[in-house]
């Protein structure tokens, strides 16, 4: 049976640089999914309204009128990043979207910590702001939404989720296969050739652009690096790498996530700190913090991946940054680094695309998580539907 759907995927990630649309196309015939991007546009925040949410993120308190009040500024900013896709390009026959995939944003990510030796159990608690129903209401189409729920009351981490989508669209049938997002944060996913989907490992294993970012906004005064211009004009300083790479994160082993939490203006002063201790120039400085994200993802492949992969897809914003993709190459030889785009899967929109198809997923009733994954106790239908 062909199915073939129209919808609008959803999601403004942890650089909060503002929200991803895509417009996609999905046809599915035997069960094999085919994902047509027809158009991608990211809209940037309001100024305003992203420092709000920054501030939200590095824990500033907030009444919770405030924090309702934001929640429907996001759910408004996204609706209308909904219905200017739609607008910007017609669709034959004046065909209109099915439903709307919404992430939201996520302001707050606290892992589950299990059962402590009392029994009492800490699920995990991940907060993302841009109610499903205002945007349903707002454009008039049906929205799924609040995805990582359902994974969380599993037990899970609810994160990362976008390794379905990787799974679907980017096994290989001989290649051992890994997908490293590169956004504010940094996850992984590995997928074994022709692996069926319980052999999907994945997880968030480094920063991403956020300490790059930051220290380029604090020394440079610019928003980010670049291509990595800044950085590929430093030297980076391999004793203060060494010792940051000892943090207990990196050698947690899986299922595991993060965020802003950890990766914090606090943890970057940190750093700062270390650095001009150590007289770096702001170059140098540029070039440290690049060099430890490189190096935390190649220690990762290396302490957790089941097998070191032929081929590393990159995708995420950080795939722009040329010195940063550079430093890939040499760390994670011999494996072959290149983008997801050129295995078919746009790389800059491929996190809003993923949330089309498990809204799809959900609309069909089917499961959107991955267990080996998120660590849940099992499968699960991810999101709530705001018609
Ligand atoms: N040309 C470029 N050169 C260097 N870095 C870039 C370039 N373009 C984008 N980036 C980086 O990518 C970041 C945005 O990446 P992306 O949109 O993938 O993040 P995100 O989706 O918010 O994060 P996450 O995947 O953690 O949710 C920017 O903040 C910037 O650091
Ligand atoms: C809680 C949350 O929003 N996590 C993000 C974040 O940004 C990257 C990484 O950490 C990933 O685990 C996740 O996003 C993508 C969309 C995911 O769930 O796959």
């Amino acid at each position: 049976m062909q199915n073939s759907v129209l919808a609008v995927g959803l999601i403004s990630g942890t650089s909060v640089d503002g929200i991803d649309a895509a417009l996609v196309e999905i046809t599915e015939q035997d069960e094999k999914l085919q994902v047509r991007l027809i158009a991608g546009h990211t809209f940037d925040y309001e100024p305003n309204l992203r420092a709000e949410i920054l501030a939200v993120c590095a824990g500033e308190p907030r009444a919770i009128a405030q924090f309702c009040e934001l929640d429907d500024r996001i759910a408004v900013a996204f609706a209308q990043a909904a219905i200017a896709i739609i607008e910007q390009n017609p669709q034959p026959k004046d065909r209109k979207p099915n439903f709307i995939g919404s992430h939201g944003q996520t302001v707050f990510h606290r892992p589950p910590l299990g059962i402590d030796a009392s029994g009492k159990t800490t699920l995990g608690y991940s907060v993302q702001l841009g109610r499903g129903a205002v945007i349903a209401e707002l454009t008039g189409i049906k929205t799924v939404s609040d995805f990582r729920v359902a994974d969380i009351e599993r037990g899970g981490h609810a994160a990362p989720l976008v390794p379905m989508l990787d799974w679907l669209l980017l096994t290989h049938a001989t290649e051992n296969r890994a997908c490293q997002n590169i956004g504010g944060i940094s996850n992984v996913c590995y997928l074994p050739a022709s692996g069926t989907q319980d052999l999907v490992f994945g997880f968030d294993n480094a920063p991403g652009n956020v300490l790059i970012d930051m220290a380029t906004q604090k020394l440079f005064n610019l928003p980010f690096d670049d291509g990595g211009q800044l950085a590929s004009q430093g030297n980076f300083y391999l004793p203060l790498i060494e010792s940051w790479l000892q943090q207990e994160f990196f050698h947690t082993p899986p299922p595991k996530s993060t965020g802003r939490e950890l990766f914090s203006p606090s943890y970057l002063e940190h750093c700062l700190e270390q650095c001009q201790q150590a007289q770096l120039s702001n170059y140098d400085i540029l070039a440290t913090l690049t060099e430890f994200t490189a190096r935390v993802i190649a220690l990762s492949y290396r302490q957790f991946l089941p097998k070191f992969p032929d081929r590393v897809l990159l995708c995420g914003g950080g795939c722009r940054n040329r010195y940063l993709v550079e430093r890939l190459r040499d760390l994670l030889a011999p494996a072959a680094v290149m983008s997801t785009d050129d295995a078919g899967v746009n790389a800059d929109f491929k996190e809003a695309i993923a949330f089309v198809v498990l809204g799809y997923l959900k609309l069909q009733k089917r499961s959107g998580n991955l267990p080996s994954v998120t660590g849940a106790k099992g499968s699960v239908e991810l999101g709530r539907v705001y018609e």
